[in-house]
């Protein structure tokens, strides 16, 4: 074969390991065309891992704990086998919860079900206090349709409530709410349980959601009630995955190509960013930081710049829900090239496109690395993970790296020149950033204790 025949062929082996045996999907009828509705037209390992133990041979017999790279496809991995299995269905009850620890990463899990759900004639619900208690209860419980004027016993009716979905995506505060206030919401019926984020999930205790959800399958399950889980062999054995956040592997002894670092001057860290998104040209990237409090800084003082050519937004736990949707809604379709977000914000969201992850603030635990440099590269994609460094950071850095099996990794180099033409234009933005600062700080003073968590964070110095 030809030289440039086999480069060619070799361009088109997908990167990531886990890409490489993928699989037909033509085979499961039911839900074939909802993902080609999706424009997917194979399987990933992970996905039919998860369809072996669970629709394949494994035939749900045991509890399944999930664990693979970011972005390899989780969601749909525990998703296809759920609704496949409560596609035949006859009587409409909650059966399968899934549960995640932030609304936005629920909103998203949301809209996986919601787009396969659908064509196997299943319904999919959402608990997260984004619109009021009543609106959501409306939407899960179905009410008994009674002639008017006619009075019924309180009791007769309670029995009559019914779940309007099958699948419920739900965070654990507003899950905790339904079970313990909602009549007519009953785990009764509940096959599938999936622990989303589990770490994250488990190491908070979340209003000890997970041991009431537990015990109040366990009771239906212990007193085996006529009627309960009964249409379905496997229908004891709920579905948990567990995502642990180990290392991704994979890459040992290879070149890692999403991993940059580059070394700068603690007060002109800005600078450099600037520099650096100047230099991506408008790609879409997250910025981390490490702290509510200095997005809220480094975002303000971005957008002080003058005229980058990009639209830079913040992301953050302090906005309200309304405001983050919209800002995701643009990012998501471009119209906002660069988010600058802390952690918490924005892990396990699947947004496309993401072509570059930068760490403002160097993350602290390898773990944190991880979870920030998965949301680039996602599907197969190519994307970049580039690390600012403090002098003092770089052998801290070094050790982070080897923990993820990597030993080395290129230095980004930005032209002097680009770094020098901005400074002016540093310098007056630093003065606006002092001035809105100082206004922030009195109005807040103003309003009360209610924004401390803001203030106190503005009292670091700003060219941090
Ligand atoms: N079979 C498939 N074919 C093509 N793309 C897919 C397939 N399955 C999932 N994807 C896409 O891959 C991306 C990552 O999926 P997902 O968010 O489920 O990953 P994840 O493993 O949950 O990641 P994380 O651990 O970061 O939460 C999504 O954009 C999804 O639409």
């Amino acid at each position: 074969m030809e030289e440039s025949t086999i480069a060619k062929q070799n361009k088109n082996v997908p990167v990531l390991p886990w890409m490489r045996s993928p699989v037909d999907v033509s085979k499961f009828e039911e839900l074939k065309m909802a993902l080609q509705n999706m424009g997917f037209k194979t399987l990933f390992p992970v996905q039919l891992a998860v369809w072996q133990e669970t629709i394949g041979p494994g035939a749900f017999e045991r509890d399944l704990c999930i664990n693979s790279p970011t972005g390899s496809g989780k969601t749909l991995a525990y998703a296809l086998p759920i609704v496949q299995m409560l596609s035949t269905r006859a009587v409409k009850h909650l059966r399968a919860l899934v549960v995640l620890p932030t609304r936005d990463l629920a909103l998203q899990v949301k809209q996986v079900f919601a787009a396969i759900a659908p064509a196997v004639g299943l319904s999919v619900g959402l608990a997260v206090g984004q619109s009021s208690i009543a609106d959501e209860i409306s939407e899960l419980i179905k009410k008994p349709e009674h002639e008017a004027g006619i009075c019924y016993d309180p009791q007769d009716v309670l029995q009559e409530l019914q779940s309007s979905v099958d699948i419920l995506v739900a965070t654990p505060g507003r899950l905790m709410d339904h079970i313990t206030t909602t009549k007519g919401f009953t785990l009764e019926h509940l096959c599938y349980l999936v622990v989303d984020e589990t770490d994250r999930m488990l190491r908070e205790a979340y209003q000890s959601w997970l041991p009431t959800v537990l015990k109040l399958t366990r009771i239906y399950d212990e007193n085996l009630m006529p009627g309960v889980n009964n249409f379905l062999p496997f229908a004891s054995g709920s579905l948990k995955t567990i995502r642990r956040c180990g290392v991704e592997r994979g890459f040992k002894g290879k070149s890692y190509p999403r991993l940059v670092k580059m070394v700068c001057a603690s007060k002109l860290k800005p600078l450099y960013l600037v520099a650096v998104l100047q230099h991506l040209g408008g790609e879409k990237c997250i910025v981390f930081t490490s702290s509510v409090e200095s997005t809220h800084r480094l975002c303000t003082l971005l957008n002080f710049f003058g005229d980058l050519k990009v639209k830079i937004k913040e992301y953050s736990g302090l906005q309200r829900q309304s405001v983050r949707s919209k800002t995701l809604k643009a990012f998501r379709e471009g119209e906002i090239q660069v988010l600058v977000s802390s952690d918490a914000m924005t892990r396990g969201m699947d947004i496309e496109g993401v072509r570059n992850i930068i760490n403002y603030d160097m993350p602290a635990y390898v773990k944190t690395y991880v979870h920030r440099a998965g949301r680039t590269a996602r599907a197969g994609q190519t994307g970049r993970c580039i690390t600012l460094l403090r002098v003092h950071e770089v052998k801290r850095f070094k050790k982070l790296l080897q923990k993820a099996d990597n030993d080395s990794c290129p230095s980004y180099s930005i032209p002097s020149s680009s770094v020098e033409s901005l400074h002016p234009f540093y310098l007056s933005a630093l003065e606006k950033l002092k001035e809105t600062v100082q206004s922030e700080t009195s109005r807040k003073a103003k309003v009360g204790p209610k924004f401390s968590r803001v203030s106190k964070g503005e009292k670091k110095s700003l060219e941090e």
